[in-house]
């Protein structure tokens, strides 16, 4: 329990979202699933209660993402969800009703960003500001971007991928992709299905794409046995499935990912093209962890490629510390004031 207004700072995230408290750190992390019942409309689990039941819900009972390539597809169940994590950050009987700020991706319309704020206040801020993803990645991965020094941002979530490339706390030029962690799972579920005539679920296929995912050949393949329905024989099987394939079913995937970056360096300013050639490209979100990702666009761009240290919060952390600054959203530096005070 935070309560008495502590701010907030949200990363609402289509795979998870989590949570920054003012003065406490990340405090909660959970994924964006919430799980519905039909028939009289009432939330039945939210978070990791409702993931548990992705896949294994009876007729009555969906298990829903409301955000889907990372902007919101569902208001009101978005706006449940909210109001359950920040009800369950600040406690129910709060005095004063925080200031949150909210991380949206960089390429997010007008209207989507209302629907944010919206939400937003709805479920319980006092005031309602959005940050950038890429500006509140760099902030999180410890990159100083208040000074005049290109640097390269690759954030890879569960739905979108921005490429952005930020100087003196701004955006200069960037592209949002909706190409991430999701399409790669879409894409292992599609091979399994055509080159082996097997379905597997939405888990299955995140669990193979973490364990023997690959972006890049690995030196030494790796091999998974999965398990899954035989679509003629309608029968559960297990099969041996190894990291080459993985490699072959994400090819187009990481391909558009890094055509992204090649794009958006393209348009760079020569200045910062040359920061960002000495100083590297940094990778975060949980979709940079995929395997040889960083080596694929290094050899695509000739730059090196770093993950940042704790590549999945770093969205979070930095929303979390722009709290810090949260004069400079006022003033409406990188982010947009909405709501009501
Ligand atoms: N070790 C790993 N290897 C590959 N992918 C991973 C790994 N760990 C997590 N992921 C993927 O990262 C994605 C989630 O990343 P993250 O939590 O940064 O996204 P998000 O912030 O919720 O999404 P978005 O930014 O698009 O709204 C999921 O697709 C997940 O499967």
């Amino acid at each position: 329990m935070f309560g008495f207004g502590s701010d907030i700072g949200i990363d609402l995230g289509t795979a998870s979202v989590l949570v920054f408290v003012k003065g406490k750190g990340i405090v909660l992390q959970e994924p964006s699933v919430v799980a519905i019942d039909k028939n009289t409309n009432n939330i039945l689990a939210v978070g990791e209660e409702a993931r548990r039941m992705l896949g294994r819900t009876p007729g009555n009972i969906v298990a829903i993402r409301p955000l889907k390539d990372g902007v919101i597809s569902d208001y009101e169940v978005t706006e449940k969800m909210l109001r359950y994590f920040i009800q369950k950050t600040t406690g129910k009987r709060i005095f004063f009703k925080p200031k949150i700020i909210v991380c949206v991706p960089s390429g997010v319309t007008e209207v989507e960003k209302r629907a944010v704020v919206d939400a937003t206040t709805e479920a319980g801020a006092r005031t309602a500001y959005l940050i950038e993803e890429p500006i509140a990645a760099a902030i999180g991965a410890g990159l100083d971007i208040s000074i005049p020094n290109g640097h390269m941002i690759v954030d890879i979530g569960g739905g979108t991928c921005d490429v952005a490339v930020i100087s003196l706390g701004g955006i200069v030029v960037s592209t949002s992709i909706k190409v991430a962690g999701d399409k790669f799972d879409e894409a292992i579920i599609r091979h399994m299905r055509k080159r082996h005539n097997i379905m597997i679920g939405e888990r299955t296929a995140e669990n193979m794409k973490i364990e023997i995912g690959c972006a890049y050949p690995r030196a030494k393949e790796v091999t998974m046995d999965v398990r899954g329905r035989n679509l003629v024989s309608g029968l559960p099987v297990n099969i041996k499935i190894s990291s080459e394939e993985i490699l072959d079913a994400l090819e187009e995937s990481v391909s558009s990912i890094a055509d992204a970056v090649h794009s958006v360096l393209e348009k760079t300013p020569p200045e910062l093209a040359a920061d960002i050639s000495d100083q590297g490209i940094v990778m975060t979100g949980g979709g940079a962890l995929l395997w040889g990702l960083d080596k694929l666009i290094s050899k695509r761009t000739g730059i090196p490629v770093y993950i940042a240290e704790d590549a999945i919060s770093c969205v979070a952390k930095g929303t979390g510390q722009a709290l810090d600054s949260i004069h400079l959203l006022e003033s409406g530096a990188n982010a947009k004031r909405g709501g009501r005070r």
